[in-house]
């Protein structure tokens, strides 16, 4: 059976305030998506109902296929505490939670699975490095590496190339063309059109509701952003007029 993730009429929103307002459509299984859409789209708050952290307000997420514990998900480098004292090496471990447990010991056979995914992001000789010493790039290196290990079927991505440079960016990118040529679905928030163009063959474009969804050179047109940009200055002056009403 193929897997895929369902929304229906899904309206996700903060103490009854909807971000994201009746989206109907469908994610399928092995896609590689860019979610896009002006600043306050509801992007990250889509991704957060995926997660679960938002309950839907009206509607429905629908996971056909896809267990929970196989959802990967990376938040914006904001959300991140990086002052937590632990090292690189922990942080990439915690990738193997699901198998281990919080306290569980690495064996032979997990330590090398840890270094061989540090390696793969090109931080060796940075395990022992607390987070907080890292430079941008190199956290997100890190945190490639931990969703390495996650071996999720399911990767979403909140802005994952957010300050970082290029080379860093390139080497992320192919880590993502391998999740996809290895038949994984990946969504991710990105802001960068002419990457998105180059490297991700579906697009869903957000303005609070849905502006279209489909192959990313069907999407991506001059008329689709002009009319997404004016949704989201329209819900953003006038909120209680925005679109449908939620509930
Ligand atoms: N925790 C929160 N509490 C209240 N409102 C929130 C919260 N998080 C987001 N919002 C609001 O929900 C709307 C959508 O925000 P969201 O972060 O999903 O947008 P986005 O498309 O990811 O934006 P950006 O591109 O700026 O990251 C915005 O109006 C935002 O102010």
């Amino acid at each position: 059976m193929t897997a895929s993730v369902a929304f229906q009429n899904l309206t996700l929103g903060y103490d009854r305030h909807p971000a994201v307002h009746h989206l109907d459509t469908e994610i399928s299984e092995g896609s590689l998506t860019a979610i896009v859409g002006p600043n306050g789209a509801g992007k990250s708050t889509l991704l957060k109902g995926m997660m679960g952290s938002l309950s839907p307000l009206e509607g429905t997420i629908d996971f056909s296929g896809f267990e929970r514990e196989e959802i990967a998900y990376l938040p914006q480098q904001s959300e991140i505490d990086r002052s937590f004292p632990i090292s690189v090496l922990d942080l990439v471990s915690m990738g193997l939670w699901r198998e281990i447990g919080a306290f569980g010991r690495l064996g032979r056979a997990r330590r090398t699975q840890v270094s061989d995914a540090i390696a793969a992001v090109g931080l060796t000789g940075f395990e022992k490095r607390p987070i907080g010493s890292l430079s941008g790039g190199q956290m997100q290196r890190a945190l490639f590496a931990r969703l390495l290990l996650q071996d999720a079927k399911l990767v979403l991505l909140d802005e994952p190339f957010t300050a970082i440079d290029a080379k860093t960016m390139r080497d992320l990118v192919e880590i993502i063309e391998n999740w996809h040529s290895e038949g994984r679905t990946v969504l991710a928030v990105l802001h960068d059109y002419e990457l998105v163009g180059s490297h991700f063959p579906q697009t869903l474009m957000l303005a609070r509701e849905l502006v279209a969804h489909g192959p990313t050179n069907t999407v991506l047109t001059a008329e689709n952003r002009f009319r997404a940009r004016q949704m989201c200055e329209a819900c953003n002056s006038t909120p209680h007029i925005c679109g449908k009403s939620a509930a």
